[in-house]
């Protein structure tokens, strides 16, 4: 067996309900044990899992259930708060949307500041340019500022350039649904190449169809404890079980 891409021992991470609690002196000062956390409540706990190179995972659960929180993780974008999450490879990350791009600078130079970000050169981001653009289908608005995009058109363009990092490890969560059919159909074609190319594939979906289409593996997470991991046919049914008409 090769060693994981992806070591999740177990993490959580907690955040506060309330953004206008206060905390009180007895919280600022306390020892750390000792120390109350008003609104505080963890959105995952005792998280573990590995994953090997090359592996397709779903992650199912309801509205809430930390999905999104645990993709962000393995994107390091937000840190455990308790245990680790270690990842061993270059992560493409397609998760909120509209967070990853500069609203006020033009499609062209947010496509060389993502790209860039990720480590790839100015030359090799003009050699896929055009290839970029094309598949985003947005050629008409190269020097638009990113904020003046549709929803859609936004979707395309980091649908496209996400997935044209050479990133071995790729994150989708809940994009497709936004895209109209044809795009859509466009998406989940890339989306099998590049599983073809052995990349793994992390999907937040609500649609079974798409799950069973891309995934072997599911991570059931359930009022955020990692509830079921297992073959996605299993999850799906213990998922459907549990909240059968969702
Ligand atoms: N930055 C944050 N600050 C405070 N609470 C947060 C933050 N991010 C997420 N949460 C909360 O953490 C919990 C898990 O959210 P998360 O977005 O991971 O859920 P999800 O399973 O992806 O849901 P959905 O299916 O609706 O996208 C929710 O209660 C959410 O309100």
């Amino acid at each position: 067996m090769t060693s994981p891409v992806i070591t999740v021992d177990s993490a959580g991470i907690r955040f506060r309900r309330n953004h206008k609690g206060r905390r009180s002196f007895k919280d600022l000062f306390g020892t750390k044990t000792r120390r109350s956390r008003p609104n505080e409540f963890w959105a995952l706990r005792n998280v573990s899992f590995d994953v090997q190179p090359g592996e397709a995972i779903g992650v199912v659960g309801r509205n809430g259930q930390g999905k999104s929180t645990l993709l962000k993780l393995v994107a390091n974008v937000l840190i455990a708060d308790e245990g680790t999450v270690k990842v061993h490879a270059g992560v493409a990350p397609l998760i909120e949307i509209t967070g990853g791009f500069v609203d006020d600078l033009t499609v062209k130079d947010n496509v060389y500041l993502t790209a860039g970000l990720h480590g790839m050169t100015r030359e090799h981001v003009a050699e896929k340019f055009d290839a970029i653009i094309e598949f985003a289908e947005i050629e008409d608005f190269l020097d638009t500022p990113y904020k003046h995009l549709s929803s859609g058109m936004k979707v395309r363009l980091a649908f496209s350039v996400v997935t044209s990092l050479e990133e071995p490890v790729l994150l989708v969560d809940e994009v497709l649904a936004v895209g109209d059919k044809s795009f859509r159909n466009k998406c989940y074609r890339r989306i099998e190449e590049m599983l073809g190319e052995g990349r793994t594939l992390f999907f937040v979906s609500h649609n079974e169809g798409d799950l069973k289409r891309f995934c072997s593996r599911g991570l059931y997470l359930d009022k955020g404890t990692l509830k079921l991991d297992a073959p996605i046919q299993d999850v799906l049914d213990a998922y459907n079980n549990d909240y059968p008409g969702l």
